[in-house]
């Protein structure tokens, strides 16, 4: 039997694009970022129009049991001397775990569990790392380059933004040309 091949999606590891592949695509400017930076005034007077971050995701089936699967561009830039980073999130539906893969550039996955439990994951090229369930989860672009990516979740887990409306317990900024934490008073 002569067999049939379906051309699977492509990833260009070193960059983190897709290609030939119909995608889904959401940008994230600073002026969609309100209240999560620290620097109110920082961010005010911030050209709004600035891109944080683009995500693009392959166009595939949503439903139980599917995964989504995306790469995230996290820009290099500060408001004040916080850090770029996503808005980061629980799922909707707890339970649901994630996995990243760094591709590109440098920076921190922060983890804050259900009990305000924080940790710590430098991200880099080659990087793995697991988010387990009842985890939220922000990307930090601790670098002068593009942090890129690869993230793959289940399509049902979706997002539950209100849960950390008072932010997450850490803040990473820069001090003294370091990267330093900020724990955050009642975060
Ligand atoms: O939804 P947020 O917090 O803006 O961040 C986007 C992130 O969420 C995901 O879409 C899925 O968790 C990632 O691909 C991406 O990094």
């Amino acid at each position: 039997m002569k067999p049939t091949f379906s051309q699977p999606p492509h990833v260009d590891w070193l960059t983190g694009a897709f290609s030939r592949t119909p995608l889904l695509r959401k940008t994230t400017r600073l002026a969609d970022l309100s209240g999560v930076f620290a620097d109110v005034s920082g961010w005010r007077h911030a050209d709004p129009q600035q891109v944080v971050y683009d995500v693009e995701m392959l166009d595939t089936p949503s439903g139980s049991g599917e995964l989504f699967t995306g790469v995230t561009h996290l820009y290099p830039g500060k408001v004040g001397d916080e850090y770029f980073m996503t808005r980061g999130h629980f799922h909707a539906l707890r339970e649901q775990g994630e996995v990243y893969f760094g591709l590109r550039g440098s920076g921190l996955l922060l983890l804050q569990d259900e009990q305000g439990e924080m940790r710590l994951e430098p991200v880099f090229a080659g990087s793995v790392h697991i988010i387990p369930g009842f985890t939220a989860h922000r990307l930090i672009n601790t670098g002068t380059e593009i942090l890129s990516a690869l993230a793959v979740w289940s399509s049902n887990a979706g997002h539950d933004y209100a849960a950390l409306a008072g932010g997450f317990a850490w803040r990473v900024v820069e001090e003294d040309h370091q990267v330093q934490i900020r724990e955050v008073q009642n975060g």
